[in-house]
């Protein structure tokens, strides 16, 4: 009994590498779109129910190296060194317990057009390449991409993401994901892949937002 004790108690080292793993091949992904200039974005992935792997502040995302991914329990203070925008990533492994990663990327199409259409929320409809999104079926659903106004304060930021999140509208989806105005886009999903995809989906579904408004008048 007290052998079984001592093994549960033990890390999970598979699962602690497996999470350190998703997040470094998550900055590649990104850097080799341009998604993370000069050391912006951060990146997390699920450990287990109460800690993360997420990336620390102030390093290049396209050359994480393990000792660049801090292990961080969910109920416990920030780490030294840790992301800037830690609190956001945080806020939502603890209110959903389903996610299993949460990446955060400077793209040039989820920067300037969160910008353009200011707060409030963008609304994304007609397009087949939604369907990448988990649960949406058919270009004619309606998908809400909330859009809040940038925010040093990333833990005031997150209390409002939360509240946002919390209050689904009645007549489309919510997006996995948000925009910060002139800031960049966060994308979660269920596994590291899921969040991949989410992330190149809505990344590039704002591309096509801002061609397409350029031939609307
Ligand atoms: C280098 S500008 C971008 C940062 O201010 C921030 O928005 C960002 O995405 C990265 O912050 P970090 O603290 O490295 O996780
Ligand atoms: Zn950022």
């Amino acid at each position: 009994m007290a052998l079984d004790l001592a093994q549960q108690s033990e890390p999970d080292e598979a699962q602690v590498t497996a999470a350190v793993e998703a997040v470094i091949s998550a900055g590649r992904m990104a850097a080799a779109r341009h998604w993370v200039p000069a050391t912006s974005g951060n990146f997390s992935a699920r450990i287990d129910a109460h800690r993360i792997a997420i990336t620390r502040s102030g390093v290049d995302k396209g050359a994480l190296e393990a000792a660049d991914i801090l292990i961080q329990p969910l109920d416990a203070p920030l780490l030294p060194r840790s992301s800037a925008e830690a609190p956001l990533h945080i806020a939502l492994y603890r209110r959903r317990p389903e996610l299993g990663a949460i990446f955060h990327v400077h793209g040039p199409a989820s920067t300037v057009l969160s910008r353009g259409v200011g707060t409030g929320t963008l609304r994304l409809q007609g397009w087949e390449l939604q369907k990448a999104l988990a649960g949406i079926t058919s270009h004619e659903e309606a998908v809400d991409v909330p859009v809040f106004a940038n925010d040093q304060d990333t833990a005031r930021l997150a209390d409002l993401v939360e509240a946002r999140l919390a209050a689904p509208p009645h007549d489309a989806r919510l997006a996995p994901g948000y925009l910060l105005a002139g800031h960049g886009l966060y994308a979660w999903g269920a596994s590291p892949r899921e969040a991949a995809r989410h992330l190149e989906a809505l990344e590039t579904l704002f591309e096509f937002e801002l061609s397409y408004r350029r031939f609307t008048p």
